[in-house]
Protein backbone atom coordinates (compact mmCIF):
# COMPACT_ATOMS: atom_id res chain seq x y z
CA UNK A 1 0.00 0.00 0.00
CA UNK A 2 1.12 3.44 -0.76
CA UNK A 3 1.58 5.71 2.17
CA UNK A 4 0.64 9.35 1.58
CA UNK A 5 0.09 10.26 4.65
CA UNK A 6 0.83 12.95 6.71
CA UNK A 7 2.82 12.53 10.07
CA UNK A 8 1.63 15.11 12.85
CA UNK A 9 2.80 14.79 16.29
CA UNK A 10 0.22 13.90 19.14
CA UNK A 11 0.58 15.57 22.31
CA UNK A 12 -0.50 13.09 24.54
CA UNK A 13 1.37 10.21 23.38
CA UNK A 14 4.12 11.94 22.37
CA UNK A 15 4.87 10.07 19.04
CA UNK A 16 4.08 10.84 15.52
CA UNK A 17 0.19 9.79 14.43
CA UNK A 18 -1.20 9.66 10.85
CA UNK A 19 -3.50 12.22 9.97
CA UNK A 20 -6.13 11.64 8.06
CA UNK A 21 -7.80 13.52 5.27
CA UNK A 22 -11.25 13.75 5.19
CA UNK A 23 -11.80 15.62 2.20
CA UNK A 24 -11.39 16.10 -1.29
CA UNK A 25 -10.66 12.68 -2.37
CA UNK A 26 -13.13 11.75 -4.23
CA UNK A 27 -13.01 8.56 -4.30
CA UNK A 28 -17.26 8.19 -5.14
CA UNK A 29 -18.76 7.64 -8.77
CA UNK A 30 -19.49 10.61 -10.88
CA UNK A 31 -23.18 10.17 -9.74
CA UNK A 32 -22.02 10.51 -6.45
CA UNK A 33 -19.51 13.29 -5.89
CA UNK A 34 -19.63 12.74 -2.01
CA UNK A 35 -20.13 10.03 0.56
CA UNK A 36 -23.80 10.07 1.33
CA UNK A 37 -22.71 10.95 5.50
CA UNK A 38 -19.69 11.99 7.07
CA UNK A 39 -18.11 9.46 8.63
CA UNK A 40 -19.06 8.57 12.52
CA UNK A 41 -22.41 8.22 11.92
CA UNK A 42 -22.85 4.73 10.52
CA UNK A 43 -23.81 5.55 7.02
CA UNK A 44 -27.01 6.77 7.83
CA UNK A 45 -29.26 7.60 4.89
CA UNK A 46 -31.34 10.64 4.71
CA UNK A 47 -35.10 9.04 4.34
CA UNK A 48 -37.47 11.63 4.57
CA UNK A 49 -35.07 14.97 3.10
CA UNK A 50 -35.40 16.93 0.41
CA UNK A 51 -36.54 16.09 -3.33
CA UNK A 52 -39.16 14.13 -4.79
CA UNK A 53 -39.89 10.71 -4.54
CA UNK A 54 -38.35 9.98 -7.78
CA UNK A 55 -35.15 12.34 -6.86
CA UNK A 56 -34.68 10.31 -3.13
CA UNK A 57 -34.91 7.42 -4.54
CA UNK A 58 -31.75 8.31 -6.94
CA UNK A 59 -29.97 9.30 -3.90
CA UNK A 60 -30.66 6.22 -2.41
CA UNK A 61 -29.19 4.53 -5.23
CA UNK A 62 -26.24 6.79 -5.32
CA UNK A 63 -25.77 5.75 -2.04
CA UNK A 64 -25.85 2.39 -2.85
CA UNK A 65 -23.20 2.13 -5.50
CA UNK A 66 -20.83 3.96 -3.04
CA UNK A 67 -21.08 1.45 -0.80
CA UNK A 68 -19.62 -0.94 -3.65
CA UNK A 69 -15.85 -1.35 -3.93
CA UNK A 70 -16.38 -2.41 -7.15
CA UNK A 71 -17.65 0.74 -8.27
CA UNK A 72 -15.26 2.72 -6.89
CA UNK A 73 -12.39 1.37 -9.91
CA UNK A 74 -15.44 1.91 -12.96
CA UNK A 75 -15.00 5.92 -11.80
CA UNK A 76 -12.89 8.39 -13.93
CA UNK A 77 -9.80 7.57 -11.89
CA UNK A 78 -7.68 4.70 -12.63
CA UNK A 79 -6.57 2.29 -9.93
CA UNK A 80 -3.15 3.71 -9.52
CA UNK A 81 -4.62 7.17 -8.84
CA UNK A 82 -6.83 6.43 -6.43
CA UNK A 83 -4.30 3.98 -4.36
CA UNK A 84 -2.25 7.34 -4.15
CA UNK A 85 -5.27 8.61 -2.32
CA UNK A 86 -5.12 6.00 0.53
CA UNK A 87 -4.04 8.34 3.51
CA UNK A 88 -3.98 5.76 6.50
CA UNK A 89 0.00 4.14 7.00
CA UNK A 90 -0.44 0.16 7.40
CA UNK A 91 -0.98 -1.19 10.87
CA UNK A 92 1.48 -3.90 10.18
CA UNK A 93 4.36 -1.32 8.80
CA UNK A 94 4.04 1.19 11.99
CA UNK A 95 3.57 -1.89 14.23
CA UNK A 96 6.22 -0.91 16.38
CA UNK A 97 5.11 2.89 16.65
CA UNK A 98 1.85 1.89 17.68
CA UNK A 99 3.09 -0.93 20.55
CA UNK A 100 5.59 2.26 21.65
CA UNK A 101 1.87 4.20 22.07
CA UNK A 102 0.57 1.60 23.75
CA UNK A 103 3.38 0.78 26.58
CA UNK A 104 2.43 1.24 30.48
CA UNK A 105 -1.28 0.82 28.99
CA UNK A 106 -4.07 -2.25 29.18
CA UNK A 107 -4.46 -3.13 25.30
CA UNK A 108 -8.15 -4.23 24.55
CA UNK A 109 -8.74 -5.41 21.33
CA UNK A 110 -12.27 -4.65 19.27
CA UNK A 111 -12.83 -6.73 16.46
CA UNK A 112 -15.79 -6.80 13.69
CA UNK A 113 -16.80 -9.39 12.19
CA UNK A 114 -17.48 -9.44 8.22
CA UNK A 115 -15.16 -8.47 6.13
CA UNK A 116 -12.50 -7.89 9.25
CA UNK A 117 -12.12 -11.68 10.33
CA UNK A 118 -14.08 -13.81 7.55
CA UNK A 119 -13.89 -12.46 4.17
CA UNK A 120 -17.00 -10.66 2.68
CA UNK A 121 -18.75 -13.77 0.16
CA UNK A 122 -21.98 -13.37 -1.58
CA UNK A 123 -24.08 -15.80 0.93
CA UNK A 124 -24.18 -14.45 4.64
CA UNK A 125 -25.02 -17.48 6.19
CA UNK A 126 -21.86 -18.84 4.48
CA UNK A 127 -18.85 -15.96 5.92
CA UNK A 128 -17.06 -18.47 7.85
CA UNK A 129 -13.79 -17.84 9.62
CA UNK A 130 -10.80 -19.74 8.86
CA UNK A 131 -9.35 -22.11 11.34
CA UNK A 132 -6.45 -20.39 11.63
CA UNK A 133 -7.82 -17.32 12.17
CA UNK A 134 -9.79 -18.77 15.01
CA UNK A 135 -6.66 -19.88 16.51
CA UNK A 136 -4.95 -16.82 16.43
CA UNK A 137 -8.14 -14.56 17.93
CA UNK A 138 -8.29 -17.54 20.95
CA UNK A 139 -4.40 -16.43 21.38
CA UNK A 140 -5.24 -13.12 21.29
CA UNK A 141 -7.63 -13.14 24.09
CA UNK A 142 -5.63 -14.73 26.04
CA UNK A 143 -3.54 -11.67 26.00
CA UNK A 144 -5.91 -8.85 25.66
CA UNK A 145 -9.52 -8.81 27.04
CA UNK A 146 -11.70 -9.56 23.50
CA UNK A 147 -15.05 -8.55 22.02
CA UNK A 148 -16.66 -9.11 18.88
CA UNK A 149 -18.25 -5.93 17.38
CA UNK A 150 -20.71 -7.10 14.86
CA UNK A 151 -23.75 -5.74 12.93
CA UNK A 152 -24.88 -9.38 13.07
CA UNK A 153 -27.40 -10.97 16.15
CA UNK A 154 -25.25 -11.73 19.26
CA UNK A 155 -25.84 -15.43 18.53
CA UNK A 156 -25.02 -15.89 15.08
CA UNK A 157 -22.11 -14.30 15.42
CA UNK A 158 -21.03 -16.25 18.22
CA UNK A 159 -21.87 -19.37 15.84
CA UNK A 160 -19.25 -18.08 13.54
CA UNK A 161 -16.42 -17.78 16.02
CA UNK A 162 -17.36 -19.92 18.81
CA UNK A 163 -15.09 -18.92 21.83
CA UNK A 164 -16.88 -18.52 25.00
CA UNK A 165 -13.62 -16.29 26.42
CA UNK A 166 -14.39 -13.11 24.60
CA UNK A 167 -17.50 -10.22 24.69
CA UNK A 168 -19.73 -10.14 22.00
CA UNK A 169 -21.61 -7.02 20.76
CA UNK A 170 -24.48 -8.12 18.59
CA UNK A 171 -26.92 -5.91 16.65
CA UNK A 172 -24.79 -3.17 16.00
CA UNK A 173 -23.88 -3.43 19.91
CA UNK A 174 -27.47 -3.15 21.09
CA UNK A 175 -27.16 -6.60 22.23
CA UNK A 176 -23.71 -7.51 24.71
CA UNK A 177 -22.61 -10.36 26.58
CA UNK A 178 -19.58 -11.02 28.68
CA UNK A 179 -18.33 -14.31 28.47
CA UNK A 180 -19.26 -16.93 31.04
CA UNK A 181 -18.40 -16.65 35.00
CA UNK A 182 -14.64 -17.67 35.64
CA UNK A 183 -13.45 -16.51 32.48
CA UNK A 184 -10.39 -14.89 33.14
CA UNK A 185 -11.88 -11.03 32.81
CA UNK A 186 -15.09 -11.15 34.47
CA UNK A 187 -13.58 -11.89 38.36
CA UNK A 188 -16.14 -14.48 38.62
CA UNK A 189 -19.04 -12.36 38.45
CA UNK A 190 -22.11 -12.96 36.15
CA UNK A 191 -21.47 -11.96 32.92
CA UNK A 192 -22.25 -8.36 31.75
CA UNK A 193 -25.57 -8.25 29.39
CA UNK A 194 -27.00 -4.94 28.05
CA UNK A 195 -29.78 -4.80 25.62
CA UNK A 196 -30.60 -0.95 25.61
CA UNK A 197 -33.43 -1.66 22.46
CA UNK A 198 -35.50 -4.42 23.71
CA UNK A 199 -38.65 -3.06 23.63
CA UNK A 200 -37.94 -2.78 19.57
CA UNK A 201 -38.06 -6.43 19.40
CA UNK A 202 -41.52 -6.61 18.45
CA UNK A 203 -41.37 -3.99 15.81
CA UNK A 204 -37.89 -5.50 14.30
CA UNK A 205 -39.89 -8.57 13.88
CA UNK A 206 -42.71 -7.26 12.25
CA UNK A 207 -40.35 -4.75 9.99
CA UNK A 208 -38.38 -8.48 8.84
CA UNK A 209 -41.66 -9.97 7.96
CA UNK A 210 -42.62 -7.00 5.76
CA UNK A 211 -39.38 -6.99 4.21
CA UNK A 212 -39.32 -10.49 3.49
CA UNK A 213 -43.12 -9.64 1.90
CA UNK A 214 -42.23 -6.94 -0.02
CA UNK A 215 -38.74 -8.28 -2.06
CA UNK A 216 -39.83 -11.73 -2.63
CA UNK A 217 -40.02 -11.13 -6.06
CA UNK A 218 -36.64 -9.57 -6.36
CA UNK A 219 -34.43 -12.22 -7.32
CA UNK A 220 -30.73 -12.00 -5.06
CA UNK A 221 -32.35 -10.28 -2.23
CA UNK A 222 -32.35 -11.59 1.34
CA UNK A 223 -33.62 -9.98 4.12
CA UNK A 224 -31.71 -11.19 7.61
CA UNK A 225 -33.14 -10.34 11.03
CA UNK A 226 -30.36 -9.05 13.14
CA UNK A 227 -32.92 -9.62 16.44
CA UNK A 228 -32.71 -5.88 17.41
CA UNK A 229 -32.10 -4.38 13.60
CA UNK A 230 -32.63 -6.31 9.99
CA UNK A 231 -30.17 -6.10 7.03
CA UNK A 232 -31.73 -6.19 3.31
CA UNK A 233 -28.56 -7.87 1.43
CA UNK A 234 -28.29 -6.67 -2.32
CA UNK A 235 -25.14 -8.01 -3.58
CA UNK A 236 -26.61 -10.94 -5.22
CA UNK A 237 -29.10 -8.15 -6.72
CA UNK A 238 -28.80 -7.06 -10.64
CA UNK A 239 -27.98 -3.29 -10.37
CA UNK A 240 -31.11 -2.29 -12.53
CA UNK A 241 -33.12 -4.03 -9.81
CA UNK A 242 -31.24 -1.81 -6.67
CA UNK A 243 -34.60 0.30 -6.70
CA UNK A 244 -36.98 -2.15 -6.14
CA UNK A 245 -34.61 -3.15 -3.21
CA UNK A 246 -34.85 0.43 -2.56
CA UNK A 247 -38.45 1.32 -2.61
CA UNK A 248 -39.47 -1.20 -0.36
CA UNK A 249 -37.10 -0.80 2.18
CA UNK A 250 -38.72 2.91 1.81
CA UNK A 251 -42.30 1.93 2.45
CA UNK A 252 -41.68 0.16 5.44
CA UNK A 253 -39.20 2.71 6.76
CA UNK A 254 -42.59 5.28 6.60
CA UNK A 255 -44.75 3.35 8.80
CA UNK A 256 -42.25 3.15 11.27
CA UNK A 257 -40.72 6.70 12.15
CA UNK A 258 -38.94 5.20 15.31
CA UNK A 259 -36.49 2.96 13.06
CA UNK A 260 -33.57 4.60 10.87
CA UNK A 261 -31.59 3.28 8.47
CA UNK A 262 -27.85 3.21 8.17
CA UNK A 263 -25.58 1.38 5.74
CA UNK A 264 -23.19 -1.54 5.07
CA UNK A 265 -21.53 -3.09 2.35
CA UNK A 266 -24.44 -4.04 -0.22
CA UNK A 267 -26.56 -4.01 2.90
CA UNK A 268 -29.48 -1.56 4.04
CA UNK A 269 -30.07 -1.38 7.24
CA UNK A 270 -32.75 -0.68 9.16
CA UNK A 271 -32.24 -0.04 13.45
CA UNK A 272 -34.34 1.46 16.06
CA UNK A 273 -33.77 5.59 16.39
CA UNK A 274 -32.02 5.00 19.65
CA UNK A 275 -28.51 6.44 20.75
CA UNK A 276 -27.00 3.44 20.11
CA UNK A 277 -24.02 1.97 18.04
CA UNK A 278 -20.85 0.27 18.06
CA UNK A 279 -19.15 3.76 19.48
CA UNK A 280 -21.37 3.44 22.34
CA UNK A 281 -20.88 -0.35 22.57
CA UNK A 282 -17.01 -0.01 22.93
CA UNK A 283 -17.69 2.66 25.20
CA UNK A 284 -20.22 0.86 27.54
CA UNK A 285 -17.37 -2.58 27.39
CA UNK A 286 -14.17 -0.37 28.68
CA UNK A 287 -16.45 0.33 31.33
CA UNK A 288 -17.73 -3.28 31.95
CA UNK A 289 -14.12 -3.88 32.36
CA UNK A 290 -13.30 -1.24 34.67
CA UNK A 291 -11.51 1.28 32.07
CA UNK A 292 -14.16 3.64 32.30
CA UNK A 293 -12.03 6.83 33.13
CA UNK A 294 -8.69 5.58 33.23
CA UNK A 295 -5.96 7.32 30.96
CA UNK A 296 -3.81 3.61 31.26
CA UNK A 297 -6.26 1.96 28.90
CA UNK A 298 -5.13 1.55 25.08
CA UNK A 299 -8.48 0.01 23.02
CA UNK A 300 -7.53 -0.63 19.21
CA UNK A 301 -10.89 -1.42 17.08
CA UNK A 302 -10.70 -2.92 13.90
CA UNK A 303 -13.07 -2.91 11.19
CA UNK A 304 -14.07 -2.33 7.59
CA UNK A 305 -17.71 -0.75 7.40
CA UNK A 306 -19.25 2.57 7.62
CA UNK A 307 -21.06 1.26 10.90
CA UNK A 308 -17.14 0.96 12.13
CA UNK A 309 -16.67 4.76 12.25
CA UNK A 310 -18.47 5.25 14.98
CA UNK A 311 -16.22 3.20 17.46
CA UNK A 312 -12.79 4.99 15.56
CA UNK A 313 -14.76 8.17 16.69
CA UNK A 314 -15.07 7.45 20.22
CA UNK A 315 -11.25 6.48 19.86
CA UNK A 316 -10.54 9.61 18.01
CA UNK A 317 -12.42 11.58 20.64
CA UNK A 318 -10.75 9.98 23.79
CA UNK A 319 -7.66 10.39 22.67
CA UNK A 320 -7.08 6.46 23.22
CA UNK A 321 -6.06 3.53 20.94
CA UNK A 322 -6.26 3.10 17.82
CA UNK A 323 -9.18 3.01 15.57
CA UNK A 324 -7.84 0.62 11.96
CA UNK A 325 -9.67 0.22 9.07
CA UNK A 326 -9.95 -2.84 6.79
CA UNK A 327 -10.06 -1.81 3.15
CA UNK A 328 -7.96 -1.80 -0.11
CA UNK A 329 -9.51 0.42 -1.38
CA UNK A 330 -9.34 4.60 -0.09
CA UNK A 331 -12.32 5.89 1.79
CA UNK A 332 -13.37 8.50 4.54
CA UNK A 333 -12.39 7.39 7.75
CA UNK A 334 -11.99 8.26 11.56
CA UNK A 335 -9.04 5.43 11.71
CA UNK A 336 -5.68 6.41 11.85
CA UNK A 337 -4.24 3.12 10.28
CA UNK A 338 -5.30 0.23 7.69
CA UNK A 339 -5.35 -3.30 7.53
CA UNK A 340 -5.77 -4.36 3.32
CA UNK A 341 -7.77 -7.84 4.14
CA UNK A 342 -9.06 -10.82 6.73
CA UNK A 343 -5.62 -12.53 6.23
CA UNK A 344 -3.60 -9.47 7.01
CA UNK A 345 -5.43 -8.54 10.35
CA UNK A 346 -4.66 -12.43 11.24
CA UNK A 347 -1.30 -11.79 10.71
CA UNK A 348 -1.33 -8.18 13.06
CA UNK A 349 -3.11 -9.78 15.40
CA UNK A 350 -0.48 -12.86 15.93
CA UNK A 351 2.11 -10.26 16.18
CA UNK A 352 0.47 -8.77 18.69
CA UNK A 353 0.14 -11.97 20.93
CA UNK A 354 3.96 -12.54 19.70
CA UNK A 355 5.17 -9.22 21.34
CA UNK A 356 3.14 -9.57 24.40
CA UNK A 357 4.90 -12.62 25.08
CA UNK A 358 8.16 -11.62 24.32
CA UNK A 359 7.71 -8.71 26.43
CA UNK A 360 6.03 -10.60 29.26
CA UNK A 361 9.30 -13.25 29.25
CA UNK A 362 11.43 -9.82 29.05
CA UNK A 363 9.96 -8.60 32.12
CA UNK A 364 10.51 -12.01 33.90
CA UNK A 365 14.32 -11.29 33.08
O1 LIG B 1 -20.57 -5.52 11.69
P1 LIG B 1 -20.24 -6.69 10.82
O2 LIG B 1 -19.82 -7.90 11.59
O3 LIG B 1 -19.26 -6.35 9.75
O4 LIG B 1 -21.61 -7.05 10.11
C1 LIG B 1 -22.15 -6.21 9.10
C2 LIG B 1 -23.04 -7.01 8.20
O5 LIG B 1 -22.25 -8.13 7.81
C3 LIG B 1 -22.90 -9.15 7.03
O6 LIG B 1 -23.07 -8.65 5.71
C4 LIG B 1 -21.86 -8.42 5.04
O7 LIG B 1 -21.14 -9.67 4.89
C5 LIG B 1 -21.82 -10.67 4.09
C6 LIG B 1 -20.99 -11.94 4.13
O8 LIG B 1 -19.69 -11.73 3.68
C7 LIG B 1 -22.00 -10.11 2.66
O9 LIG B 1 -22.70 -11.06 1.87
C8 LIG B 1 -22.80 -8.81 2.74
O10 LIG B 1 -22.90 -8.22 1.46
C9 LIG B 1 -22.13 -7.81 3.68
O11 LIG B 1 -22.91 -6.64 3.87
C10 LIG B 1 -24.19 -9.59 7.67
O12 LIG B 1 -24.84 -10.49 6.83
C11 LIG B 1 -25.08 -8.41 8.03
O13 LIG B 1 -26.21 -8.86 8.71
C12 LIG B 1 -24.27 -7.49 8.95
O14 LIG B 1 -25.06 -6.38 9.35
Amino acid sequence: MTNQNVVVPDTKSGINLPMVRLSGSSIFPATAQKPPTAPGTGGNLEINGGGGGGARINSWIDSMRASSPTHMKSSSQSLSQQQQQITLPSAMDNFDQIMEASRGKQIVMFLDYDGTLSPIVDDPDRAFMSKKMRTTVRRLARCFPTAIVSGRCRDKVYKFVRLAELYYAGSHGMDIKGPEKGSKYTKGTEPVICQPASEFLPMIDEVFKELVAKTKLTPGAKVENNKFCVSVHFRCVEEKKWSEVAEAVKSVLKKYPKLRLSQGRKVLEIRPTIKWDKGKALEFLLESLGFANCTDVFPVYIGDDRTDEDAFKVLKEREQGFGILVSKVPKETNASYSLQEPTQVMDFLQRLVDWKKLAFQESRM
